[in-house]
């Protein structure tokens, strides 16, 4: 069976690069949110998944529902599928909370947020693993930093050491990960999380988790071929 994980439709804040991590926001998928959702009709096994998941988020909860069809299994709700809390950084510009992250350490929370970085992407990892729980196929429908970090993991090259920015992760564009490989990519992630905690311990702040070069935070190209050009140049994190 397969595990297909995939970032909701945009909205109007997203496009704005806007960063909502609190669920209670109302934030729905805008008009282009509605349209982006053919992609997966024409990307996901729709007629034989047997358990849809998605975040607390409108956004990720509206996109499984207009996938999934009616009439629908029960869509189940993972909070572990949220996308980070942003804390004070809520609703503002995603540069402001890069430039925040670029200057502290992916092990510390932002102000007002209950988690860090690397708290929040092992809370998500955490959530897609027991995805194994359910019967397959299954679809997660989650946020960007997730998605971004799988389809990063999927990219890397041997050593690469887990970035402090990714590329941003493209809309309604399932990553579809294999039954038997799931247990080991988020294991493999999930030390590579290790390894950027004990960094971040050894060089106590500072400028740490660059690319794997070490150069300047990644201001990376496409994550996927579909991606529109207004998506490029923005770090992602
Ligand atoms: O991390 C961000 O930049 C935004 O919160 C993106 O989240 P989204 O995938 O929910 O749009």
């Amino acid at each position: 069976m397969t595990t297909h994980v995939l970032r909701h439709g945009p909205t109007d804040y997203s496009r704005r690069y806007l960063v909502n991590g609190d669920p209670a926001r109302p934030i729905h998928l805008n008009e282009d949110g509605r349209q982006a959702l053919t992609r997966g009709w024409s990307s996901l096994p729709l007629h034989s998944v047997r358990t849809w998941m998605a975040s607390e988020f409108p956004r990720a909860q509206q996109t499984a529902n207009l996938l999934m069809g009616v009439p629908g299994p029960e869509l189940i709700i993972d909070p572990r599928l949220n996308e980070l809390d942003y804390g004070d950084f809520e609703g503002g510009p995603f540069l402001d909370y890069a430039a925040w992250l670029d200057e502290h350490r992916a092990d510390e929370r932002p102000p007002a947020s209950a988690e860090s970085q690397i708290e929040g992407i092992r809370r998500m990892l955490t959530g897609v693993l027991a995805a194994l729980d359910h019967p397959g196929p299954r679809v997660l429908v989650a946020h960007g930093l997730l998605v971004s970090v799988l389809l990063w993991h999927r990219a890397r090259t041997p050593d690469q050491a887990m970035p402090l920015f990714f590329p941003e992760a493209p809309y309604v564009e399932p990553i579809a990960i294999p039954d038997e490989e799931l247990p080991e990519f988020i294991g493999t992630l999930m030390n590579d999380l290790e390894g950027a905690e004990r960094r971040a311990a050894d060089t106590n702040g500072g400028r740490i988790f660059r690319n794997g070069n070490d150069s300047a935070v990644a201001t990376v190209d496409s994550a996927s071929p579909s991606h529109s050009q207004d998506q490029k140049d923005l770090p992602h994190a």
